[in-house]
């Protein structure tokens, strides 16, 4: 066959040579010999020709030179090294094959099909190819971390630098991070990310932290005070507690700063605590479909040290902490430091400087820093099973599992106030009786006042309570926000909903009775006490429902309104018109409040810190329900007024009044209640108004409500306390203002079991509570203080601004 076709070649070549020679076209001559090319190749190659290509392709999925099959007995399939029968053949070129047609290898520049080693062609052709026969044979894969160690593009170095000696021609410049995948011995997917130590450097770092003890915040400070020592840094390092911030989201979801990198200083407790609502929310965002599913990639990197004692708690050992670089890191946060854990009861602060001073060399260090994580912990199953950690994350032995997967210490159903936690000793140390485990009273001082015959509380003068008959009670020390006036803040449980045991509203009212009575004992020795008003004190008449917290998220609190009304106490409900499920069910109180902090979204999320984020919505949803659902309630706004931070907008105000149509609209001037230093609380004694000032401003909100064609008035007044009141008119009955309550009438209508309103036990507003006239009550002697001047020698005050009073009453 071939020596058939070597002879018509050469014929062919003749004819055509001879063709050319008597002046034909060499165009012609050309078609003529690859004509009979192509028909030389088709004949030869003919019926092998498919089998060939089926052949190549089997090859390509196997690595070339060590292919024995090939290697024995290919022909004219796409043969390899050391094959000599292939080395000439004409099909299947290999090494240094230069004129190989099909299938050359090595070196083999000009292959055309299934090549091998360097041919450039053939390896751009099997890329894919390629990278499935590393997954099979499961080839180690190189982690480069070349291009990521240059020197970032910035001022502190002039010319480039390499920083890592793994380093190579092919990195690229000014990437500062590198994520390469491979599969780990157990067949999970890893990655490993890498950053350099000039980025750690050049980064904000914010130490945060959370403490009820100090420990931690005295902790965070020494690890602040060590970092700012670090000459390299690029920036100051600045100290946070997380208390103070208004909203985690600026921190945990976005971030403060692009360079930002967060150290954590976190105690634990298997109490309720305020870091509670922190891992909370960190564990919310990162179960929240509408949180993009890293938001904290954007942070340099975290670290967090946790406080604890392990000797008391040896299973729960620092698991706060734990669980909060637990649910950073699912949020995304790129650990650049071990978590730390330490046992404050043996050389705790030894231990914390040892772990802030290796933290400070891993940050100068620019030896690469590998964080690995596994992709596919991000499912609950993998934590269950323990999957979900690495070496550093530890997350297995936080706690135990619960029945929905998810860690145990998570899962407890805790005391809001447990007997022995730190707020439940705080609350004792003020005078509180702690009732159960999340319900308090406290004897007021203007119940203690009335007592002794020396002025009885802004609710005596506006609404007619006895003040020496009024028990000031919460019967949930939890709030769902963190006001700025709040004296509690930073102590206290914060939360969106209820998650903690509940006490039954009938333990609750009889033990809180025993409180306030046994509180009431005490003042028998008191100089000035006044036997019937100490006597008739052991009958509870009023019931404020406010103290600290938020009442509407008791579970049961119609229920222990009920009883209240049995038992003919009154109830003065005051909620945070943040629930509003829980307002629009509220049962028929003696006067339900509303507070309206702000009268914008703006101010009233710097005010009240709110926890919701749409604490706006739920406020005005809280004032429709007022307008409408309850509008047979005597209906009170409580505005409580704090000098930089709400006492700008009254025509804002009026629009507010304009949705809820109150019966009242209570002024209050805020009242200085410490220093911000601990309790979080920003406000000095410049953000108290004087009563001048609220006179002021209550006088621009009534012309406002006026302009609008509301019929509001100003009614009555208690100066003492910074407080003013004005009424819708319709209880100016004629020309009286009936802005006091019959209480017996009250009872006699609830009892009735009639459907009755507001309208139908009111009682007239005496003379000297109304508005001019200062408001307080006869029957008791005014008393200055020695260091304040007699301004008005009649019973009467103008201000309180000199001298710092306790807590804001109910
Ligand atoms: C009521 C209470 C409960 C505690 N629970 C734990 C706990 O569960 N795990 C732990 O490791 N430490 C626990 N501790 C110890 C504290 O975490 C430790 O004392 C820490 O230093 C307190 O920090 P702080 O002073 O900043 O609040 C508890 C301490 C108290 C008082
Ligand atoms: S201030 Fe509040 S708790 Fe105190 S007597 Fe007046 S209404 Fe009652």
């Amino acid at each position: 066959m071939d020596g058939f076709r070597v002879a018509g070649a050469l014929v062919v070549g003749a004819l055509t040579a001879a063709y050319l020679y008597f002046g034909g076209r060499f165009s012609i001559a050309l078609v003529i010999i690859v004509g009979y090319g192509i028909y030389c190749n088709e004949a030869s190659g003919g019926s092998q020709d498919s089998q060939e290509k089926l052949d190549l392709n089997k090859q390509q999925k196997k690595p070339c030179c060590s292919d024995k099959k090939i290697a024995d007995g290919g022909k004219k399939t796409g043969g390899c090294c050391s094959d000599k029968k292939n080395g000439g053949g004409k099909g299947g070129g290999c090494c240094s094959s230069k004129g190989g047609k099909k299938g050359g290898c090595c070196s083999s520049k000009g292959g055309k099909k299934g090549g091998c080693c360097s041919s450039k062609k053939n390896i751009g052709d099997n890329e894919n190819t390629a990278t499935e026969v590393e997954k099979a044979v499961n080839y180690p894969v190189t982690v480069d971390f070349t291009e990521v160690f240059r020197k970032p593009t910035k001022k502190r170095s002039s010319t480039p630098k390499v920083f890592s000696k793994n380093s190579s021609s092919n990195s690229r410049v000014g990437k500062k991070l590198s994520v390469s995948k491979k599969i780990g011995p157990d067949g999970l997917i890893k990655s490993a990310l890498t950053i350099s130590n000039e980025t750690l450097l050049s980064s904000q770092i914010y130490v945060l932290y959370s403490s009820l003890q100090g420990a931690a915040s005295k902790a965070a400070k020494s690890v602040y005070d060590k970092l700012k020592e670090l000459d390299e840094l690029t920036n100051e390092p600045k100290l946070l507690n997380l208390d103070d911030l208004s909203d985690f989201d600026d921190y945990f979801i976005n971030v403060p700063v692009e360079n930002a990198l967060y150290v954590l200083v976190l105690p634990s407790y298997d109490i309720d605590c305020p870091l509670d609502y922190f891992l909370q929310t960190l564990e919310e965002n990162a179960n929240d479909f509408r949180v993009d599913s890293f938001p904290l990639r954007k942070l340099v990197g975290y670290t967090v040290l946790g406080l604890g004692d392990s000797e008391s708690w040896p299973e729960k050992f620092c698991y706060q902490a734990k669980r909060a670089d637990h649910w950073i890191s699912r949020l995304g946060g790129r650990r650049i430091f071990p978590l730390g854990k330490v046992c404050m009861k043996t050389g705790g602060s030894a231990k914390i400087d040892e772990w802030t001073s290796l933290l400070a060399e891993t940050l100068k260090d620019d030896e690469p820093i590998i964080y690995e994580y596994d992709e596919n912990a991000d499912s609950e199953e993998d934590e269950e099973e323990g999957n979900g950690s690495d070496e550093l994350g530890d997350v297995e032995d936080i706690g135990g599992k619960g029945s929905n997967g998810k860690f145990s210490g998570a899962d407890e159903i805790k005391q809001m106030v447990a007997k022995d936690s730190p707020t439940y000793k705080n609350l004792t140390k003020q005078g509180y009786k702690v009732i159960g485990s999340h319900s308090g009273v406290k004897i007021c001082r203007w119940t203690k006042n009335e007592l002794r015959g020396k002025g009885s509380c802004y609710k005596k003068s506006l609404f007619n309570i006895a003040s020496s008959r009024c028990m000031e009670l919460t019967p949930s020390l939890a709030c769902s926000s963190k006001c700025v006036f709040c004296w509690r803040h930073g102590t206290n449980p914060v939360s969106k909903n209820w998650r903690w045991e509940v006490d039954e509203p009938e333990y609750i009212l009889e033990n809180a009775l025993k409180g306030h009575y046994s509180m009431i004992k005490q003042m028998r020795g008191v100089p000035g006490v006044i036997a019937e008003r100490f006597a008739k004190a052991f009958e509870v008449r009023h019931c404020a429902l406010s103290l600290v917290g938020e009442p509407i998220l008791y579970p049961h609190i119609n229920k222990f309104i009920q009883l209240l009304h049995q038992k003919g106490i009154t109830s003065f409900l005051v909620c945070n018109a943040q629930h509003p499920e829980a307002l629009r069910n509220i049962v028929k109180v003696t006067q339900l409040y509303v507070s309206i902090d702000a009268p914008t979204k703006t101010e009233l999320k710097k005010v009240d810190r709110p926890l919701y984020k749409d604490f706006w919505e739920r406020m005005v949803e809280c004032l429709e329900i007022l307008k409408t659902v309850q509008n047979h309630q005597r209906t009170v706004f409580r505005l409580t007024l704090v000098k930089g931070f709400n006492m700008g907008d009254v025509s804002a105000y009026a629009d507010l009044v304009q949705r809820g149509l109150p019966g009242f609209i209570e002024v209050k001037g805020a009242t200085f209640s410490g220093s911000s230093d601990g309790n979080g609380n920003p406000l000095t004694m410049q953000n108290i108004p004087f009563y001048e000032e609220c006179v002021k401003f209550v006088k621009a909100f009534t012309t406002e409500l006026q302009r609008r064609g509301l019929h509001y008035d100003l009614a009555a007044e208690h100066a003492h306390s910074n407080c003013l009141l004005i009424a819708d008119t319709k209880f100016k009955i004629n020309g009286e203002w009936h802005t006091h309550i019959d209480f017996d009438k009250f009872f006699v209508l609830l009892n009735s079991g009639k459907d009755f309103t507001y309208m139908d036990y009111l009682e007239k507003t005496p003379e000297w509570a109304l508005f001019g006239n200062g408001g307080f009550a006869p029957g008791n002697t005014r008393v200055y203080r020695k260091d304040k001047k007699k301004q008005n020698k009649e019973n009467q005050e103008t201000t309180t601004r000199e001298t710092p009073l306790p807590p804001i009453p109910a």
